[in-house]
């Protein structure tokens, strides 16, 4: 049977008092891996913070990792982000503590307990990505991309069941960011949803997958066409 992630039906996305995008209706399943695109100030960002719960959802209804969004108690949120991996621009790493300390950080933040274990998990994600030997760094001793492929080691944190990507590959030369996508592979091949808005043509091309456009106003779905 298949598990739906992500559900939006007949969602309008809003920035303020503004509606961005009317009438979203896209479901995510499982494993399922999709690009976000459409023009500067389409709405990518603003529909990937209502999945986040960073924006309210008023108008339609959708689920998210099992949290239904309408109306979605503060108290919730945590909760909701724990089930989600989140690589966007908003949450870049502190600059004053090692690669550790910021993935620490999260753990502590996200209920972790046991020192042993944290430390274990920390390993675990850092090797995931290829980093073991980064942990005791400062950030902004990493190349752009290394920092990046930290940023995915944070967001794998806590296993999530969706990972939502804006311009993962952005400012990263091409062989870069295709180690990133080769990284994004495995996590999905590995059982994450992923859903990365992303400019990036080259990327698709080379890497196929769904495409989700933003586009006056509204989404469209090449699964649908
Ligand atoms: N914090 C905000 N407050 C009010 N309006 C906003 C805010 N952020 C974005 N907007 C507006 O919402 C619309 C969609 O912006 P959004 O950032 O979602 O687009 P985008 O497709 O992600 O663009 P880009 O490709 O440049 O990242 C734009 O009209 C933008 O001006």
């Amino acid at each position: 049977m298949s598990e739906l992630i992500v559900e939006l039906r007949d969602a309008t996305v809003m920035q303020e008092t503004q509606a961005v995008l009317q009438g979203v209706s896209f479901a995510l399943e499982k494993s399922d891996f999709a690009y976000l695109v459409g023009r500067t100030g389409s709405g990518k960002s603003s529909l990937l913070k209502t999945l986040y719960a960073d924006l309210p959802l008023l108008v339609g209804t959708g689920t998210v990792a099992g949290f239904a969004l309408p109306r979605l108690p503060v108290g919730k949120v945590p909760y909701l982000r724990r089930r989600l991996g989140i690589v966007f621009q908003d949450f870049q790493l502190l600059p004053d503590r090692t690669v550790a300390e910021n993935l620490l950080f999260v753990l502590n933040a996200t209920g972790w307990r046991g020192k042993a274990r944290k430390q274990q998990r920390i390993a675990d994600v850092l090797g995931r990505v290829g980093l073991s030997s980064a942990a005791n760094r400062m950030p902004h001793r990493l190349s752009g991309g290394e920092q990046q492929r930290v940023v995915i080691a944070r967001a794998l944190l806590n296993e999530p069941t969706l990972l939502l990507a804006d311009e993962p590959t952005g400012n990263l030369d091409p062989e870069v960011a295709d180690s990133i996508m080769q990284l994004f592979t495995e996590i999905n091949y590995a059982g994450t949803a992923i859903l990365m808005a992303t400019h990036n043509f080259q990327v698709i091309e080379k890497y196929p997958h769904r495409v989700l456009t933003c586009q006056d106003g509204a989404l469209l779905d090449s699964a649908r066409n």
